[in-house]
């Protein structure tokens, strides 16, 4: 199977690359659906990616008391040969991990009761003593990150990169650092950066087919697309003309490798303007078992009278000397996210997750009264609903759908003398026939879906339950299975909701009862003179 031989545009078509489009099989309907994930992740993709927990906003905590030690390098020099990155074996220089410590207290970052070390996520920072919870276990001054305000007063790239997006400017200051080598004042840092992480961006196509089917695949050819379109401004505009800056070809391959550092290491809440890469703290690892909703990093003043402003990472739980220091990178994110954003999935049901995609189609009769209810409720022509395993289906979706789906004879409820009360209406079945269409549409749009995966759950299961693969196989298998289990939820929804349809009270019906006309149970009342 070759499923990745070409990167699809931003708005892929749906799983496996079936129909893009489910038009009811009534001829008069417009219903549509579409089915992928890609379009809503990959115009958000310039912002690198959170990390961890949000706090709301960079906070300045006014000074704070410089309570911990300076690293001392030869704490951090473990004996580590070579870092195991994500289950593969990637050289290091001997002494990266020495150098990187000294170069990192060389420029005053202090970490209190850490060092870093191999562990099987790759790198990692492991507790020294016993840490209770809230324990400031890293600073990193701001002299040491990396953030768009560092390529601005950059001689030379601050003048080209500005009016980029700041990650592309980030990106590029990365790739040039790399570049310059042993000139660089950045190298101990460059030196520890894994070459690439188990993000499905790093598979290749082979590795890439196992996920054929899924919606994570439509994401990654369409994050490609997107990544490929600006790499190709950026040559265009920067790279080829200013040879003196950029001696050395950087490749798309390149871009992409710093695209991926951005996305896997940054900090939640820390997108846009206020990107940076803060070493030394961006070691720390992600565990499933951190739920805690607490912050695990904040930013603020350094000293009592010192202005520079410091990085500084916390615990969220307590941890014992010599078990390594975990946060919870984000707890709102799926498993498709996890995988793309940092390489690795939950082995967790409840991070499952499909995105539907709905459209109220531009053939649509009444597109303009359709649209403005459905931009009065916060949604629009489009809309996506991430629908979750065991989870009930967001609140919107219902009523959105049977917006969609209303037509003929319930097209009266798009007049504007509705347009204030139509919401609540939509939060009920409208119709026999409109809430028919949208248990078949939606059915049929599970079955065409599931029916591009080129494995079942059984098979997945039996996959899974063999063990001993490799990681990057266990993410494909995990997603797929779980992407279709969801499916399998929905339809089975929409089934459940096919069989009660005799059964349901519809608009008519709770019309004329709060007229008084109609009683509880549906019968009729008459007035009768005493
Ligand atoms: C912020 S970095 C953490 C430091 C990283 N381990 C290193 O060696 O540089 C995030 C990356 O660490 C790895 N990682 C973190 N938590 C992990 C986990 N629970 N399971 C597998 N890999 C993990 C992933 O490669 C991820 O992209």
């Amino acid at each position: 199977m070759a499923a990745a031989h070409c990167f699809r545009p931003l708005h892929p078509p749906p799983p496996g690359g079936g129909a893009t489009a489910f038009a009811s099989s009534s001829s008069s309907s417009s219903l549509l659906l579409r089915w992928a994930s890609g379009e809503r992740l990959s115009p958000l993709i310039p912002t690198a990616s959170p990390l961890h927990h949000r706090r709301e906003r960079k906070g300045k905590k006014g000074a704070l008391r410089n309570e911990v030690g300076a690293i001392r390098p030869h704490r951090a020099v473990t004996a580590v040969r070579s870092l195991q990155s994500q289950g593969r074996e990637v050289e290091a220089a001997p002494n990266a991990l020495s150098s990187f410590w000294k170069w990192a207290v060389e420029n005053g970052a202090t970490a209190q009761a850490v060092k870093l070390a191999a562990v099987p996520e790759g790198l990692g920072l492991v507790a020294q003593r016993d840490l209770s919870r809230n324990e400031v276990v890293v600073e990193v001054p701001k002299r040491l990150w990396i953030s768009p305000e560092t390529v601005v007063a950059d001689p030379e790239l601050g003048r080209l990169c500005s009016g980029l997006r700041p990650w592309v400017s980030v990106a590029l200051f990365l790739l040039r650092e790399k570049a310059r080598g042993v000139e660089s004042s950045w190298k101990p840092y460059l030196d520890i950066l894994p070459p690439s992480t188990n993000s499905p961006l790093f598979w290749s196509e082979q590795e890439l087919s196992e996920l054929q089917g899924t919606q994570l695949l439509s994401t990654v050819f369409g994050v490609k697309d997107f990544l490929r379109s600006e790499f190709l401004k950026v040559e265009e505009d920067i790279l080829l003309p200013y040879k003196r800056v950029f001696p050395s070809p950087i490749t798309f391959e390149d871009f992409v490798w710093a695209f991926g550092i951005l996305r896997s290491r940054t900090f939640s809440g820390l997108s846009g303007e206020n990107l940076i890469l803060t070493p030394v703290a961006d070691l720390v690892n992600h565990s499933p078992k951190i739920t805690s909703k607490d912050s695990a990093w904040e930013i603020k003043g350094k000293g009592l009278f010192s202005r520079e402003e410091i990085f500084s990472l916390r615990t969220t739980v307590p941890v014992k000397a010599g078990e390594q220091v975990y946060i919870q990178y984000d707890l709102g994110k799926s498993n498709a996210e996890l995988a793309l954003d940092y390489g690795f999935i939950e082995k967790t049901l409840d991070r499952d997750s499909y995105t539907l995609t709905l459209e109220i189609p531009e053939s649509e009769a009444f597109l303009d009264d359709k649209l403005d209810i459905a931009e009065s409720n916060g949604l629009g022509e489009t809309a996506y609903f991430d629908i979750y395993l065991n989870q009930a289906l967001p609140p919107l979706m219902l009523p959105y759908l049977r917006l969609i789906a209303l037509e003929g004879s319930d097209s009266f409820l798009l007049e504007a003398l509705f347009r204030n009360s139509v919401w609540g209406h939509l939060e009920l079945p409208v119709s026999y026939q409109n809430e028919e269409l949208i248990c078949r549409v939606i059915r049929d749009a599970c079955r065409s879906a599931m029916s591009a995966y080129q494995t079942t759950i059984e098979e997945d299961e039996a996959i899974r339950e063999a063990g001993s693969l490799d990681q990057r196989l266990e993410i494909a298998v995990w997603i797929r299975e779980g992407e279709k289990k969801v499916l399998k939820q929905i339809d089975m929804i929409f089934e459940e909701r096919e069989q009660e349809l005799g059964g349901l009270e519809y608009y008519q019906e709770r019309r004329l009862k709060d007229l008084g006309l109609v009683g509880e149970e549906g019968e009729i009342i008459f007035w009768e003179s005493k």
